[in-house]
């Protein structure tokens, strides 16, 4: 085992004091470690991908440790041991340490050679994807983020906000090769090894390699900086992974201000574009406006995000020109920015036509006055499932962020003949932002005209709570917090135990659970929301002439009947009903109060 052992420790440093510091100590290590230095390599990379991109190994055969963890990693690994403890056994032993954290080893191919040509191969086809109908070679992505200290973490934790942009990237249609964030208290996590230096340890034990990684970037940011957001290490290691990966794109999980994207595009380079959370959601909402109302409003905020980030002439100019020409570049700036004003005024004024023809239909279907119920609830909840389980309509749901962006309404009718109208529309997400929110507010507006909002919830998902935090934070900025609400905890089907999750649900009141994917609870739904309206409804004594027939099945269709006796001026009907119905009742009523 010692002759097929050996260490590679990527510096920033050259050849190395850190690659010295550590061989001087190293004879009584473990095995007699071969060193190999590699330059400036300063990130806390993905290891794996790295000896990918450097194809030392097979990089299946990799284990990563992560950089929390090298305290302990580098002393467990590299502690003292006899010749005798030299033997598999105990090498594994120290491995399994850290077994958590491991991905499953596969096996060192004998035929490694070819067996990476073809992994290449298939990543190289996974780069392939469909955006808009056509085939695409996805861009490489690089996320960021940051942990903020003394801001308290109400809801996402950083690694899972992380995820959560990774999955918004690949909706996008772009191919992550790595993420980072700054956090706390990692700067002596590898002490004297490596003290002024960035590190990546690798260490082959037979034909696993583990791979210790660790970078003083990760060291504590008190407050964004205001240049470039995150602190300068941070800045130097993501220089190195896109030199590393070859990234085309840098994302940053929280907004960015026009002078931190404008610097961090030039510290990173011409050819990196550099974005943050908001445009890359705008990216997704552009890509997936369907109708013209959404194309409107996804445009105009894209541009409002622009506007102040117009930056791209600059550079321009000043190339063109051999140098910064100040006048010359402000001047094109303010021209840009003008036409850039011009387009947002039209795009408004076509946007509010194009409401106020939205706003006729509405009302048109006001005239009919059947509850409308909304359905929110975080993106990827399953809101369009339930609503096509429920009406049999085909709106596109799929385990993708933002399936939806434009309002679906569809009637449902209830085994008891009851009607209301459900309507599903743009899910929500955390750092939502404001522009956006903005710009949906008038597809959001169908939310606030509805009798009742039903919360659905994706319980199966591990950040449920944080979820549905986040739905009520944008809930609230809707100002929509009189109308009443039901909350499904959706998905019971995937949980693991499902009785469990029931009892509490019970135990809450005001939740239901249910599957929308295989039915199960949509009885209980459709009694809980029947339940529901009739707290929002008004409570109606009406004499309904004969000739008004198709008032008094209007009540009986979406209002909840007590009692009807008939007499010789009409009919007597006494019942909960919606308040707009009540109003049409009005005269009716007064003849009630007559008799
Ligand atoms: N196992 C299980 N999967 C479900 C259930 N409901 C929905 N899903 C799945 O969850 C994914 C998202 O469902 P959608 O209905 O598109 O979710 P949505 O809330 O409309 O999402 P957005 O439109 O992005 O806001 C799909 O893959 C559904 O098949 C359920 O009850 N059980
Ligand atoms: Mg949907």
């Amino acid at each position: 085992m010692s002759s097929s052992s050996f260490c590679w420790i990527i510096s920033t440093k050259t050849s190395s004091s850190s690659s010295s510091s550590f061989q001087n100590s190293q004879s009584h290590y473990l095995c007699p470690l071969q060193f190999q230095s590699f330059p400036f390599q300063k990130s806390t990379l993905n290891s794996r991908n790295y000896l990918e991109s450097h194809q030392h190994k097979n990089p299946k055969n990799l284990i990563c440790v992560n950089s929390l963890q090298i305290n302990h990693g580098v002393d467990q690994i590299l502690s003292p041991v006899t010749p005798d403890e030299q033997e598999t056994g105990e090498i594994e032993e120290v491995i399994s340490d850290f077994e958590d954290d491991f991905e499953d080893p596969v096996p060192f191919s004998v035929n490694g050679e070819s067996k990476r040509e073809q992994e290449e191969a298939e990543e190289e086809e996974r780069r392939f994807k469909l955006r808009n109908g056509k085939e695409v070679l996805a861009e490489k992505a690089y996320l960021v983020g940051v942990e903020q200290k003394g801001v308290k973490v109400e809801s996402f934790g950083i690694e899972e906000s992380l995820k959560e942009l990774a999955q918004l990237a690949d909706t996008a249609g772009l191919q992550v090769v790595g993420s980072t964030y700054q956090k706390a208290g990692l700067e002596d996590c590898i002490g004297s090894i490596a003290s002024n230096d960035n590190i990546i340890i690798c260490i082959e034990v037979q034909s696993i390699v583990v791979s210790l990684f660790c970078s003083r970037g990760n060291s504590l940011l008190a407050a964004p900086n205001p240049r470039t957001y995150i602190g300068s290490g941070k800045v130097s290691e993501i220089k190195s992974a896109i030199h590393a990966f070859d990234v085309e794109t840098v994302i940053f999980d929280d907004e960015l201000s026009p002078g931190q994207l404008r610097n961090l595009e030039k510290v990173f380079g011409k050819d990196v574009r550099v974005c943050d959370r908001t445009a890359l959601i705008l990216d997704i909402f552009n890509q997936r406006a369907a109708t013209h109302e959404a194309a409107l409003q996804v445009a105009l905020a894209q541009m409002e995000y622009q506007l102040p980030r117009l930056t791209r002439m600059w550079s321009h100019l000043e190339r063109q020109a051999g140098g910064r020409v100040k006048g010359m570049g402000e001047k094109q700036i303010e021209v840009d920015k003008r036409i850039l004003r011009d387009q947002i005024g039209v795009l408004k004024k076509e946007l509010e036509s194009v409401r106020r023809h939205q706003k006729l239909y509405r009302n048109r279907r006001v005239s009919v006055p059947i509850p409308v119920v909304s359905l929110v609830g975080y993106t990827n909840a399953g809101k369009s499932t339930l609503l096509n389980q429920l009406t049999g309509a085909n709106v596109l749901a799929e385990d993708r962020l933002f399936a939806t962006l434009d309002p679906t309404t569809r009637r449902v009718q209830m085994k008891n003949g009851k009607e209301f109208l459900l309507t599903d529309t743009v899910g929500f997400i955390q750092k939502l932002p404001t522009t956006l929110v903005a710009a949906f507010r008038a597809t959001l507006e169908e939310i606030s005209e509805s009798s009742l909002l039903v919360h659905v919830v994706d319980i199966s998902h591990p950040l449920a709570e944080q979820q549905i935090d986040a739905v009520d934070k944008v809930l609230s900025e809707l100002d929509v917090s009189l109308i009443p609400m039901l909350i499904i905890w959706n998905k019971v089907d995937k949980v693991s135990d499902p009785e469990k999750i029931k009892a509490e649900a019970k135990r809450r009141g005001n939740v239901v659970c249910l599957s929308a994917l295989n039915g199960d609870g949509l009885d209980e739904f459709c009694n809980a929301i029947q339940e529901k309206l009739k707290d929002s409804m008004v409570w109606v004594e009406a004499l309904v002439p004969f000739d008004k027939g198709e008032l008094l099945s209007s009540i009986h269709q979406i209002g909840m009947v007590e009692r009807t006796d008939y007499t010789e001026n009409g009919t007597l009907v006494k019942a909960h009903v919606p308040l707009r119905l009540a109003r049409l009742l009005t005269p009716m009523r007064q003849l009630v109060a007559s008799l």
